[in-house]
């Protein structure tokens, strides 16, 4: 070891070492650039990288040996020379291939390194021993097994640089390591051999045949083996431990994550967590036999999902894909993936999450926006979606589709009389047998509350359209059994054509809209088609509607009071009836928008504020003077009808026997039990009530005996005949005898003449009122009427 060291330091040298040094360097620069050219095949490669070290030894060796032996100059053992040329080859390309073609584990490497070193330091050990004496030389073994060692942990280290995938530099290092092994080498192999002048005399005494240079060679290496070997097995044990701990703490972190995450490297399988494997119901040993792909089932191709879910991840987006579960399901995940170091190089990590109950409630979130929650019908947005593919596939002027726009009528009374409950119960079942009358092709969607449009595809004529229109109408004959009542609706039905009577799906609509609102114009229960013109009079009703409601919340409707006479002609009480004075239309008649009030459900609260502001005024005149109010259907039919009148009779302070209420005969036909105890309970009250217009309709004389009236008030269409018609007298003279016999007083409305007031008068009816008597008149009018009266009381006291 000391001459080793004596040798390298030793100053005649110098020179011969800077140019071993420069020769190391760049073949172990050319050597490793065609080892780690990943451009070369791997066979083209170790064989470069294989010739490249063998002129690298044979440099860096004959450029020390002859430095060291000058005598010796230019010669070389030729057979030793080629043989030890072979087997550094041989060596240095089995280095190579340990390199390139097996995993990188530290026992590789040192494989590797130890081959390579033990080619070149037996190359240069034979050559030696074949220049200077051939088969006898002497050697310091220990020095040999130096060298051998150095060269094999250089060279090792140079092969675990060249394949870590965290050094910086790979290359560079490698080759400086490389570059220091084939310096030392030849360096370590001259001082190694005995000096000159020892070896001369030593020939004279050859060494054993344990220290012939083959021997050395054989035991030095063998002995280096077995100690790298123990090392190297060392280390790997330590290297597996602390891999196996790692990877325990992996698994612990990863089984508790919600996430299943796969371990892969290209496309294989190496590792899952427990999620993933309940998640796909396969164990681990059963995902490690498929490939990363196998797993997916996107129709794609399936060797970019790793790459795709990863370059999303890159951009912070997750890949949408679908993963085969137990039985065949379809699980809908998420996935992101990222390369990362695992145990020995790189390894995707694939993150999957299963997004199944979120895309259920996306689902059903998509769902809910496209369908009405009460009837499981599409709604508005969906037809709107599926008017507009119709129209998108249309060709030519010809009916395509029909659109059939629905309104129930009745449905505001059962709601208010039954309660939305039964409303909700109503509106399923109506929907059920809308439907039972549809084709599979046709289209039924509910877009409002008692609003429904079916959409007719393929029609040729708009007869079809009617044809179905007629048997929804049929369909709603029967009565809906509702919590133990019968009741009864019907439906309006307005017709529109496709692509006739509109090129988009809000026109179309609209036009069905408007046909429809002319069936309910047209007394309801009606089919009406769409036709040129139809809007205008319907815009205008609409508009007339919109100026109601903004009159009724500015109060901008009048009372108008007609007085009432009794058979002695004195004034009685009063009729307040609703005038509405219109700023541009002059003073708008209540038979016209009372209709509107009712049909818009206006009519409550005007109902509300006629009663209101006839008791406030009718409480000022004199106690004897009654106040008529109308009530509408709507109103009568309201469940808090009696609650609304003891409240306005308590806040006006009017008794309650001053104020009547007029219904009227249809008011009490759709749920007689139920109007009989509303006017009871009216009554109970001590309000009157009054039976108006008798004699238009069914003029059912079973209503006189059943409910509780006060009075009856025969229609002005019959009072104006009665002195020309004499079968009109007739049955006006019967309606007061019966009424009489039935202690009910009568109300003659409408009395113009004379004539009439008399023929009246001499048979005994109680109440008159007419414009011969007197018109209906504003507030002030009827007050100053009103205090006359007083007066009149006053002066007979
Ligand atoms: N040709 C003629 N007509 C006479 C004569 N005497 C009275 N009239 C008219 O007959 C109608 C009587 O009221 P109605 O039968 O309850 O009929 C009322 C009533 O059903 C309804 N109405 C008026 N005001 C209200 C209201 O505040 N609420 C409700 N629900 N309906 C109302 O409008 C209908 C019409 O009211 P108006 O136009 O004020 O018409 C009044 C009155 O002006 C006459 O000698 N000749």
């Amino acid at each position: 070891m000391e001459r080793l060291f004596t040798f390298l330091l030793s100053g005649q040298n110098a020179e011969s070492h800077l140019s071993v040094i420069a020769i190391a360097i760049l073949t172990s620069a050319l050597a490793i650039f065609f080892l780690s050219r990943q451009s070369l095949q791997s066979r083209e490669s170790v064989l470069a990288f294989g010739a490249t070290v063998t002129l690298a030894e044979f440099g860096t060796f004959f450029d020390t040996f002859w430095s060291t032996h000058s005598s010796l100059w230019g010669t070389s053992p030729e057979p030793a020379t080629v043989l030890s040329g072979l087997v550094i080859w041989a060596s240095a390309t089995g280095a190579g291939w340990l390199y390139r073609c097996h995993r990188r584990t530290i026992k590789s490497v040192i494989l590797a390194g130890s081959v390579l070193a033990f080619g070149m330091t037996f190359s240069a050990f034979y050559i030696l021993s074949a220049a200077v004496e051939p088969g006898v030389v002497a050697y310091d073994l220990w020095v040999v097994l130096f060298v051998l060692v150095l060269s094999a942990t250089l060279c090792g280290f140079a092969f675990w640089e060249l394949g870590s995938q965290a050094a910086s530099r790979p290359r560079l290092v490698a080759t400086a390591l490389l570059a220091l092994a084939l310096t030392l080498l030849p360096l370590g192999c001259m001082g190694s051999v005995l000096p000159f002048d020892q070896w001369l005399t030593l020939v004279q005494q050859p060494d054993s045949a344990l220290f012939s240079p083959l021997a050395v060679l054989c035991l030095s290496g063998f002995t280096a083996l077995i100690l790298l070997f123990c090392l190297a097995s060392l280390l790997d044990i330590r290297v597996a431990i602390a891999q196996r701990q790692e990877g325990d703490r992996m698994r612990h972190l990863a089984d508790g994550t919600f996430e299943g995450l796969l371990i892969c490297r290209n496309e294989t399988i190496l590792d899952a967590n427990n999620r993933i494997q309940e998640m796909l119901g396969l164990d681990l040993s059963q995902l490690q036999e498929k490939r990363l792909s196998d797993l997916f089932q996107d129709t794609g191709s399936k060797q970019d999902h790793v790459f795709s879910a990863g370059d999303q991840l890159r951009m912070g987006n997750p890949a949408q894909r679908e993963m085969l579960g137990p039985n065949g399901r379809r699980i809908p995940v998420e996935v992101l993936s990222r390369e990362l170091p695992y145990v020995d190089g790189e390894a995707t990590i694939v993150a999957v999450r299963d997004v199944t109950e979120r895309k259920a409630a996306e689902e059903h979130i998509r769902y809910l926006a496209l369908h009405d929650s009460l009837t499981s019908l599409p709604n508005r947005r969906a037809l709107e979606s599926v008017l507009g593919q119709i129209l998108e596939k249309s060709h030519g002027d010809g009916p395509q589709a029909a659109i059939l726009g629905l309104d129930l009528d009745g449905f505001k009374a059962v709601n208010d009389t039954l309660g939305h409950h039964a409303g909700d119960l109503l509106l399923r079942e109506v929907a059920e047998r809308f439907q039972s009358q549809l084709r599979d092709s046709d289209y039924i969607a509910r877009i409002g509350g008692d609003e429904f449009v079916i959409v007719l595809r393929g029609v040729t004529s708009p007869a079809d359209a009617q044809q179905l229109a007629q048997r929804l109408l049929a369909s709603l004959w029967q009565p809906f059994k509702l919590g133990g009542h019968d009741a009864y609706v019907g439906v309006s039905i307005g017709i529109a054509i496709c692509p006739r009577d509109g090129h988009s799906a809000q026109m179309l609509l609209k036009c069905a809209d408007i046909a429809m609102y002319q069936a309910k114009l047209a007394g309801k229960g009606q089919v009406c088609e769409f036709q040129r013109g139809m809007d205008v009079a319907v815009r205008e009703r609409h508009d007339l509607e919109l100026e109601l409601r903004a009159a009724i919340s500015r109060h901008e409707l009048m009372l108008y009071y007609q007085p009432l006479f009794g058979r002695d002609g004195k004034i009685i009480g009063f009729e307040a009836l609703a005038r509405w004075p219109h700023p541009h239309r002059g003073m708008i008649p209540p038979d016209r928008f009372i209709p509107l009030a009712e049909e818009s459900g206006l009519i409550v609260p005007l109902g509300e504020w006629v009663m209101r502001t006839a008791c406030s005024v009718a409480v000022n005149w004199p106690s004897d003077l009654s106040i008529a109010v109308n009530l509408s259907p709507t109103q009568f039919q309201r469940v808090d009808l009696v609650g609304t009148v003891r409240d306005i009779l308590h806040e006006t302070g009017l008794a309650p026997s001053r104020l009547e209420l007029e219904v009227t005969e249809n008011l009490l036909m759709e749920d007689v039990p139920r109007a009989l105890a509303l006017v009871k309970d009216l009554r109970a009250l001590g309000v009157r009530v009054a039976l108006d217009d008798f004699g238009t309709g069914y003029s059912s004389l079973a209503y006189l005996h059943d409910f509780p009236f006060d009075k009856v008030k025969v229609d002005r269409s019959f009072i104006n005949k009665i002195t020309n018609d004499a079968n009109a007298w007739t049955i006006v003279e019967s309606i007061i005898v019966m009424s009489h016999k039935l202690k009910l007083r009568v109300t003659a409305e409408g009395i113009e003449t004379g004539a009439q007031l008399e023929l009246l008068t001499d048979h005994d009816c109680d109440e008159m009122q007419g414009f011969l008597l007197g018109r209906p008149m504003p507030e002030e009018e009827a007050s100053r009427l009103a205090e006359v009266v007083r007066q009149d009381c006053d002066v007979a006291d």
